[in-house]
């Protein structure tokens, strides 16, 4: 769906200056179309996955990372990622009422480079037993052709072009 947007020149731009501001090898940050959920990591993908919604007139649920447990007593699905980007392990979740198995769901993020973060949203809806359309991203740093393969992505651009 973003693939069929022609890529403006801010877009652009804005992209290039985020790889910048990253260094060479790094970046920039989940989402549904025809009923489904976006999602979002934040920070980025939380601006991007609520745009992305208002567009096709969807729900928007909010990837969290690290979630401090609160005092609320919903029940969260988490998951953790392989290493990503930044050598990190994130524990990332969302409220286990806010996808169920009739949502189909694209992630919406900024940027994608090892999948790592992008693959835990994948087992997430999976947990949830909603279906995966999808990721769409901004930029796409993936190395690993199966990765992208796997999680269907579709960007804008590769990091190649910026
Ligand atoms: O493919 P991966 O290696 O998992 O990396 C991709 C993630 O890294 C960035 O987020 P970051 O954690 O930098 O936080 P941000 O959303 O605040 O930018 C980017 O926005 C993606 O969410």
């Amino acid at each position: 769906m973003l693939a069929a947007e022609p890529v403006s020149d801010g877009l652009r731009e804005g992209a290039a200056v985020e790889s910048r501001a990253r260094g060479s090898t790094h970046r920039p940050g989940a989402a549904g179309p025809d009923g489904g959920s976006p999602t979002g990591c934040r920070t980025r993908g939380c601006l991007l996955g609520p745009l992305v919604a208002l567009h096709f007139d969807v729900g928007f649920v909010e990837v969290r990372k690290d979630r401090v447990a609160s005092s609320d007593s919903d029940v969260w699905l988490q998951r953790t990622t392989p290493p990503d980007y930044q050598d990190r392990h994130l524990t990332l979740g969302f409220r286990k009422s806010l996808v169920t198995s009739g949502d189909r769901v694209l992630f919406v993020d900024d940027w994608i480079e090892t999948g790592g973060q992008a693959n835990a949203a994948h087992l997430l809806v999976e947990d949830a037993e909603a279906t995966w359309i999808g990721a769409a991203t901004v930029v796409d740093a993936l190395h690993s052709n199966q990765v992208r393969r796997q999680l269907n992505v579709r960007s804008l651009l590769h990091v190649r072009e910026l």
